[in-house]
């Protein structure tokens, strides 16, 4: 299935070599004004050939809406947009028809279906994102104008150039675009960049993290038990093609403190209760406390590399592969729309 949400849902559908991309968004409320320009802007900032990083396939990645708006403003009913694929090279796929991408998606949907596309990553294309994207935009609109949700994420490494300021409450969008690492400190981005292009020009590729918060989130966002706000998100991050992990608040660097130095101590805020720290995360209890919702998701190192692996065929045979193609050496710059998409997703859900 291809469905992420129940209450603010959306289905993506289309291959990264058919005729296009796009996915379909229910649950949106009526009477909100929306037109392509409320979404193109993320689109645009995914899409492939933007930067001598990413990968080379030029995609222009313009977004029609064709269902659910009249004169720019929605009607409560499904959402539908497509993105056309223009720029496919089948070709390219010839040499690999044989032989399963080592940790790519080849293996295992040809083992589940007993068929996969022949030419593109099919499904597990970074073309699927394209629907998310476009949906996460909807709804980070919604969001934007029911309670004011700001959601910006960064790149904070990439292999083992690690950001270490803390941008949690300042960081804006322009600041991140500044670079085309999309990592805001530029004298880190620019040895992420020299990190980058020494792997493309090796044929190989590195991961990262990216970085992300959701500021002005209502209190009380989450159910107790199952659908913990943490574990949507989770859901939502581990969702997005070559990620392997994901983190909240202090996350796996939390364990190595005592309780008395994690705890975040109650203050009035306003209002409400807010904390000094923010190792929860903006997330107690699986409920959303107010405090900003910070979280990190790991990207590995993309599958398909232009170097040689010594693997075997789909029968078994020994087999060396030298993968041909367009593919991104790191993922994480292009990530970016893409985990805000979901944090949007997750929140309206
Ligand atoms: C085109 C995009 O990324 C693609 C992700 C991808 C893959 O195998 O994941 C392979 C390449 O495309 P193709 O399927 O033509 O080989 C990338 O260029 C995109 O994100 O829009």
């Amino acid at each position: 299935m291809s469905t992420f949400g129940t209450l603010f849902r959306v289905t993506t559908f289309g291959e990264s070599h058919c005729a296009g991309v796009g996915c379909i968004v229910d649950g949106v409320p009526p009477l909100m004004a929306l037109t392509e320009a409320d979404i193109q802007p993320q689109l645009s900032r995914r899409r492939p050939g933007q930067s001598a990083l990413t990968t080379k396939r030029d995609e222009k990645d313009l977004v029609r809406i064709m269902s659910g708006t009249e004169h720019g403003v929605t009607l409560g009913t499904p959402i539908g947009l497509t993105v056309p694929n223009e720029d496919m090279r089948p070709g390219d796929y010839g040499s690999m028809s044989d032989i399963p991408r080592p940790s790519h998606a080849d293996y295992t949907y040809q083992y589940k279906y007993g068929t996969k596309t022949s030419s593109g990553g099919g499904r597990a294309s970074a073309r699927e994102t394209i629907g998310r994207v476009a949906a996460g935009a909807i709804a980070e609109k919604f969001l934007r104008l029911r309670y004011g949700v700001e959601i910006v994420a960064w790149v904070s490494s990439i292999g083992d150039i690690e950001m270490k300021e803390d941008v949690v409450d300042t960081i804006t969008r322009e600041r991140v675009d500044s670079h085309p690492t999309r990592c805001p400190d530029a004298a880190v981005a620019d040895q992420m960049t020299a990190l980058v292009q020494e792997c493309r020009n090796a044929e190989d590729s590195v991961g990262g993290v990216v970085s992300c918060v959701i500021r002005n989130s209502p209190v009380g966002l989450g159910e107790p038990c199952f659908d913990k706000l943490q574990a949507t998100l989770a859901h939502a991050m581990m969702s997005i093609p070559a990620t392997k992990g994901f983190e909240i608040g202090s996350g796996f660097r939390g364990t190595t403190q005592r309780g008395s130095a994690h705890n975040d101590m109650f203050v009035r805020k306003g209002d409400r209760l807010g904390t000094v720290t923010n190792n929860s995360g903006g997330v107690q209890g699986g409920i959303s406390n107010g405090e900003p919702i910070v979280l990190r998701v790991a990207f590995k190192p993309p599958a398909t590399i232009g170097k040689e692996q010594a693997t075997v065929t789909y029968d078994g045979t020994s087999a060396v592969l030298a993968a041909k193609g367009r593919h991104d050496p790191c993922v994480v710059p292009r990530a970016i729309p893409i985990v805000e998409a979901m944090a949007a997703l997750a929140l309206a859900e």
